[in-house]
């Protein structure tokens, strides 16, 4: 496959987030010249009629679906039907309205918990659709599913060279650390950091800290969505990951050794547990030559040190 003109316009939906403003400071750094995006407040994905028109208006040469409704366990488990019709609405209209100008090359986004809840580990993309999703994120998974599919017809119907990829929890610079409805690796810096400013005795982690996630930090992602735009073409996902997994327990023990926080760690078996592993095979990814850069401890230090720098304007949602 050919390298991307650095000229192209590139419209990174969902650029203000964590994985599109990656994707923005990579891309920048890579030489592309012609990024464009627009926040949720200027152009509502949802609304069908607004996407079309800047979809044509701004002619994009690619388009990259990084725009979604995103969030934790607890996020996901309470607003059920906005993750599931705000994600169908978004991912539709945007490969609606590029299909509609010929964008040749897009790139959409899912997640692995698209996979079934009780995956052979690690998980291969030929899982997909073989069992039972994890019930506190089905329809986000759904919604993601249906994101996969839609690649697919599109490539079947109309030949475009439209690519999906199924990244792994993902962290670093620009995520969400809200209290309740941001991922565990946010979730529990903050909640540790704000325990030893309090002077706390003791933390808590949801649920009973034994399941296991794999990490990917956020840049590598953004490295690997150029990779694949410019080594992949095929209608079958491609996961995203760096092909090791550790407890929430364990997560949280390297989260309190980084922050200096030495009370103790307490479990809420109250809280879910969700899905009990969810560890990418990415044997296909790295058979065509990428593999991610940043590590633990690294980037956990990374992404505290970005904290401490912006902790008087973290997002509220
Ligand atoms: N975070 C993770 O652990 C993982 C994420 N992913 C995938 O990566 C992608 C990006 O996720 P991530 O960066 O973490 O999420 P964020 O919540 O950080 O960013 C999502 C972005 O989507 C935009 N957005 C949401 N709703 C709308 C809307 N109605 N109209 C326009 N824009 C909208 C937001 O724009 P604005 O800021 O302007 O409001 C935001 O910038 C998603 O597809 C997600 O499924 C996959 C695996 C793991
Ligand atoms: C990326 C992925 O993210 C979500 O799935 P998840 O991996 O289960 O996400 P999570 O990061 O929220 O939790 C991971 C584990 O960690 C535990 N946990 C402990 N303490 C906190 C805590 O304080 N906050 C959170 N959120 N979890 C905590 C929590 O109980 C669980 O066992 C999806 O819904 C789905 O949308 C998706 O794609």
């Amino acid at each position: 496959m050919e390298s991307l003109d650095r000229s192209a316009r590139i419209y990174i939906a969902g650029h203000n987030g964590l994985v599109g403003s990656a994707i923005w400071r990579h891309f920048t750094a890579e030489g592309f010249t012609d990024l464009i995006g627009a926040s949720s407040s200027e152009l509502d994905l949802r609304d069908r009629g607004r996407v079309f028109s800047y979809i044509r208006d701004t002619n994009p040469d690619v388009v990259i679906d990084a725009a979604a409704r995103v969030g934790g366990i607890h996020a996901n488990d309470t607003f059920p039907a906005d993750f599931l019709t705000d994600n169908l609405q978004i991912q539709t209209n945007l490969m609606d309205a590029a299909n509609a100008i010929d964008v040749d090359r897009l790139l959409f986004l899912g997640s692995s918990c698209i996979y079934p809840k009780y995956a052979p580990q690690p998980i291969k993309e030929s899982s997909l659709l073989t069992g039972v999703l994890e019930p506190t994120n089905e329809a986000y998974a759904i919604a993601k599913i249906a994101g996969i599919m839609q690649v697919q017809a599109y490539r079947k119907q109309y030949g475009r060279r439209w690519i999906s990829a199924m990244p792994t929890n993902l962290y670093g610079p620009g995520d969400n650390f809200h209290p309740q409805n941001s991922h565990v690796l946010p979730a529990l810096m903050r909640r540790i950091h704000e325990a030893k400013l309090q002077g706390a005795s003791e933390v808590v982690i949801w649920g009973s800290g034994t399941p296991r996630r794999e990490f990917l930090y956020v840049d590598d992602l953004a490295r690997a969505c150029l990779f694949l735009l410019e080594h992949y073409d095929d209608g079958q996902t491609i996961n995203v990951g760096v092909g090791d997994d550790l407890s929430i327990h364990d997560l949280a023990v390297l989260l309190a050794e980084t922050v200096g926080f030495e009370g103790e760690l307490v479990q809420d078996t109250s809280q879910p547990d969700g899905t009990p592993r969810k560890l990418l095979d990415v044997s296909r990814l790295t058979a065509l030559g990428w593999q991610a850069a940043v590590g633990f401890p690294d980037g956990i230090a990374r992404t505290y040190d970005w904290y401490l720098h912006n902790i008087d304007h973290l997002r509220t949602k």
